[in-house]
Order: C-alpha cells, then structure tokens, then sequence
C-alpha cells in the first residue's frame, strides 16, 4: 500500500483525523487564546460531533484513521521511544534533572496512555510523585501548571502534515502552541507499520533542522491536480517556507508549477482553506470579499533539480484555470452582505472537505453559503459543529487525506 493525494476533489480514500480527548477539558479561559481556541470547549459534545463527523464520512466511503490510535500503535514500535526521548524528553526543553527521569517516563509508561499525554498534556502535578530529582523547573511549577502543554488543534489534523501527490510534508508550524504536533506526527509517519512498511516520499520537515521562519501549514496547501499545486501564504506559511517545499516538490518529478496565494495576516485568513477551498473539478468556493490587492506568483519548475522562474500574476483564477486546463473555472462566490460573509467566513463558511467532486462536507450553520452552493449543483452534507468550530476550524481543517484519487477536468 503507499498514500498519493493526487487532487482536493477526488474520491477520498483513506484519511487522518483526531477524535478529541483530554487535551479539550484542559482549555481554561487563562489558556485559550494562547492555545489558539476561540473558547472554552464542551468537550463531549465536541467528541459527539466529531464522531458523527467521522460516520459521515465513513458513510461516503472513507476509510478513517484515527491519529491518537495511529500514535499509540507507532509507540510500540522499535525505535519511536528513542526518538521521543531525544527531541521531546529533553534537558533544553525540562531542565537537565528531569532529562533522565521523563526519558524513563517515555520508556516505561503504556502506548495509549503515553499517546493520550502527549496529546493532552501532563500537569507537574500527574508526575510530581515520580520525580524525585531536584528540579528548579518543578520547584517554580504549581501543582496545576503544564509541564507539558495540551494540543488541542491536534483536531485539525490537516495542518501539521500535509500529502502532496505522492509525497508528504510534516510541517514546520508557526505556532508555538502547534509546535509539538509535529513532533507527534513524525513518530506515526516514521514507525507506524501502516507508513513503515511504505517507501516513504518526505518533502519537508521530517528532519530535527530548525526551521526557524520557514514555516509551512497544511491548510494553506491545495494540491488543484495536473502537476500543479496551490499554496497560501500568510499568517501560518511564510515565503521561505513556501519555496523550501516548492524546491522539494519541484524535485519530487511530481509538481511543475506552484502557484501561491498571499493572504491577509490575521487570524480570520489564517490558512488559504479560510478564505477558498476548490469544491469540484472546476469549481472553488472562495469568501466574497477577499481584498483585491492581495498579490499571486506562479512559480515554475526550470529543469529538475528544484529551480523555479516567478511571476506575479495580474489575476489569480485566470492562472488556475489555464493551469488545470479547465475553460469556465466556476468561482462560486455567495451573494450576501458583507457582515453576512464575514460572519459566515469566521465560521468557516469556505472550509469545505470534498469526499468526491462536486460532493462536500461543511459546517450547517452556513446556510446562506450552503444553499448557494446547492443551488450551483454541489451536493452539501451538513456537519454539526457547534462546539468544534470553537477552535476555527472546519471539516476540511479536521481532516489529512492520505489517498485519495486524480481527477480529469
Ligand atoms: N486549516 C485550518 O484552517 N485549520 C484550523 C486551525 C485552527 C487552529 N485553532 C489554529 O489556530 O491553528
């Protein structure tokens, strides 16, 4: 078996999500914003949600991988609790009493407990009884403090890596509170049988290089089809970062042209799949009231050892269109006011999952978006989130395809 994303609107195969746990009863109003939620969360009705999110897409014939259960599984294996214990369980990152001791803690304690605090985090007061070693860092802590922090946006499973045809970025996130997840997600991709026994294509970031301001998110990255991808760049995916994984991609064999986004640098436009999301094989749901002097470049590949040529586009969909092939591009755009796209956007009103073309799965709380795009002919399968999109983030945030099929235009 090996994993190819070879369009957005495919058939969608197999894909990652994060069914919520711990890590959501630990957000606090003190933690929240540093934590990148909008809110204190109900945490079982967000996993109520969630599960009926994953029924919904398992009735559309998605075979779902649960991450922490993918986490728990790779633990076992020979080598992940090493590799936790030197780039997790560190003296630069605990102080060097506790070195020894949580290297201990990886070693010793059971898979799917492991999996859940690494997730969900580890207050000083969980391990205080373990840790005899006198540590400033434990002295300074109160019982109630993180000594590892939660992650709760594990639940947007498509941010922190993202598969790109046959190749899969685990991204260097901007974030410090996202930070983590990547380390997280590299244990999967690197001892879990399921990627294990594949040969692996790693485009960027399995590496233990600091990337330091070339960050790249998976929700700014969109692979359109034909050799072509598009990439946001913003808030969350900086222009270093978004050549080092174009250089990768343009070496890959699979990619030709890049074509990138800007977007305003604000949280509202955090990600490219905030503010457009392609929803079939010509069609892209996209806010209505994108600034028009947000800029776009295609960057084309010049021979293939990973050098590229720049244009700035004068417009972007123009571009996209000749790129796909495709001669009536739809931009579906919804007919409302502005504080109606506004309110819509914010909760994620252009975030769509497609499961197959023209086929998608969004928030039912958009009703205006979501009978305009009914109108168009797109079929929308309403996802409950009231409690998830308290987190900013939508069906298509929550979910890593990891096969899924090409389209023709
Ligand atoms: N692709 C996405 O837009 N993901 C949503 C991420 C939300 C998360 N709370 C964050 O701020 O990173």
């Amino acid at each position: 078996m090996s994993f190819h994303v070879d369009s957005e609107v495919g058939l969608l195969k197999q894909a990652i999500v994060h069914r919520p746990g711990l890590e959501l009863t630990r957000l606090t109003p003190a933690n929240v914003e540093e934590l990148l939620f909008d809110d204190v969360i109900w945490a079982d009705r967000a996993r109520l949600e969630h599960a009926a999110f994953v029924g919904q897409l398992e009735a559309g014939g998605v075979l779902v991988h649960e991450f922490e259960t993918l986490l728990a599984e790779a633990l076992d294996q020979t080598g992940a609790r090493t590799f936790l214990q030197e780039r997790l369980t560190t003296a630069t990152r605990f102080g060097p009493a506790l070195d020894a001791p949580l290297d201990e803690l990886v070693a010793s304690t059971p898979a799917p407990i492991l999996a859940s605090l690494l997730i969900g985090g580890v207050l000083k007061r969980d391990v205080a009884a373990l840790l005899h070693a006198p540590s400033l860092l434990m002295e300074y802590l109160a019982p109630d403090d993180f000594l590892l922090r939660p992650l709760p946006n594990h639940l947007f499973q498509r941010d922190n890596s993202a598969w790109i045809y046959d190749g899969v970025s685990v991204n260097p996130m901007a974030k410090p509170a996202r930070q983590r997840e990547t380390i997280n997600s590299r244990v999967v991709y690197n001892f879990h049988p399921m990627f294990a026994a594949t040969q692996m294509n790693y485009l960027y970031g399995n590496d233990s290089s600091a990337h330091d301001t070339a960050t790249v998110e998976g929700g700014d990255i969109t692979v359109i089809g034909n050799r072509a991808v598009m990439i946001g760049m913003g808030e969350r995916s900086t222009p270093q970062g978004v050549e080092i994984l174009s250089r990768s991609l343009f070496q890959s064999g699979n990619v030709d042209t890049v074509i990138v986004v800007e977007l305003p640098k604000e949280r509202a436009f955090m990600h490219l799949d905030t503010v457009m999301t392609m929803i079939d094989r010509d069609a892209f749901c996209v806010y209505p009231f994108l600034p028009a002097e947000l800029r776009s470049f295609t960057l084309k590949a010049m021979g293939d050892g990973g050098d590229f040529k720049i244009e700035e586009n004068s417009e972007l969909f123009p571009v996209v269109a000749e790129v796909l092939g495709v001669d009536d591009l739809r931009i579906l755009k919804t007919p409302i006011d502005k504080m109606g796209a506004a309110r819509e956007q914010w909760d994620d009103g252009n975030n769509f999952l497609a499961v197959a073309p023209g086929v998608i799965l969004g928030y039912e709380r958009n009703v205006a978006t979501n009978a305009y795009l009914a109108d168009q002919g797109i079929r929308v399968v309403p996802v409950v989130g009231e409690e998830l999109g308290r987190g900013r983030g939508g069906p298509r945030c929550m979910t890593c395809p990891i096969e899924r099929e090409a389209v023709s235009a």
